[in-house]
């Protein structure tokens, strides 16, 4: 099977790296293209068994599974480029685009395409975060004209690269806002707490070794124990204690209210 990864930065860089390590392809089985040298260059560095290019149109010609992973207003031109040797009875089009809806892409597919109007492309949407890098990527999909077996490759081609999760598409948005927005979010509570933590004695670097061992130990619990945060948060909160003064005084300053009103306005 042959995967092309349109546009080889961040995400789509991420994604090619992660699939040559993990069990569905070889790195000769992937084709990555980009606007400029350098990029290319840098994939070569991570494998030099990916096959290597600035021409859409050949790298999709021979591929089972094409992904545009470029920035969401270059959508429409790449598949315009690409679209005349696209085969939507066999193909299977994925796009990362935060953004970009099934309405949209299947316009931009279909159009001025008489002959090919009459199959529907198999699209899908997928919506990394960039922890995508590391292979623990929460990884939304949504699915349109696909069969079972194809949403099942599409779901097991990215839970190599972390967690993959079948949602409508409707969710879309929300989930983009909650998990590819969301490693930010949780970056900036980590920075905060890092800052916190110098204003209290410790060196940056310290407080940061702190801070991230810290979070891993929340998250391990709450993997581990399949627990609720509240159920974790009253073993910490010892009555009187200075847990839930700290608590208290962060909710004073809207602390929850924040990040709901941040992952509303990413929607
Ligand atoms: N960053 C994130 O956290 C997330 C991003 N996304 C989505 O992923 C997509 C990519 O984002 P990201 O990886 O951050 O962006 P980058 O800018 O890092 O990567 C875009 C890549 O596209 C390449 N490119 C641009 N035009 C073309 C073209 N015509 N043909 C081939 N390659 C081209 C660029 O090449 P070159 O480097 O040579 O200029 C670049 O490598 C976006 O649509 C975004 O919405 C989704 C979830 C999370
Ligand atoms: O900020 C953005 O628009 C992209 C999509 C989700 C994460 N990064």
């Amino acid at each position: 099977m042959k995967i092309t990864i349109i546009g080889s930065g961040n995400m789509g860089g991420a994604i090619a790296k992660g699939l040559s390590q993990g069990s569905i392809f070889q790195a000769s089985d992937i084709t990555c293209t980009a606007q400029t040298d350098e990029t290319l260059e840098k994939m070569r560095n991570i494998n030099e068994d990916f096959n290597l290019t600035h021409d859409n149109i050949t790298a999709v010609r021979e591929s089972d599974l094409v992904i545009i992973a470029v920035k969401p207003w270059r959508v429409q031109s790449v598949i315009e480029e690409i679209r005349p040797v696209l085969q939507f009875d066999k193909q299977i089009i994925i796009s990362i685009a935060a953004g970009v809806t099934f309405e949209q892409l299947n316009s931009h597919l279909k159009k001025s395409i008489a002959s090919k109007v009459q199959v529907n492309p198999v699209i899908f949407r997928v919506m990394p975060n960039t922890a995508i890098e590391v292979k623990s990527s929460l990884t939304f999909i949504s699915a349109c004209n696909a069969s079972e077996d194809q949403i099942n490759l599409v779901l097991s081609i990215f839970n190599e690269l972390g967690k993959a999760i079948l949602i409508e598409e409707r969710l879309m948005e929300a989930g983009t806002a909650l998990a590819s927005s969301g490693i930010a979010f949780a970056l900036r509570y980590i920075r905060a707490a890092i800052e916190g933590g110098v204003e209290l004695g410790f060196y940056p670097k310290q407080a940061q070794e702190i801070v991230v061992h810290t979070v891993k130990g929340a998250i391990d619990l709450l993997l581990e124990n399949q627990s609720n945060p509240e159920a974790e948060i009253d073993k910490v909160t010892t009555p009187g204690g200075i847990t839930i003064k700290g608590l208290n005084e962060m909710e004073l300053s809207g602390f929850t209210s924040a990040v709901i009103r941040g992952l509303k306005a990413s929607r």
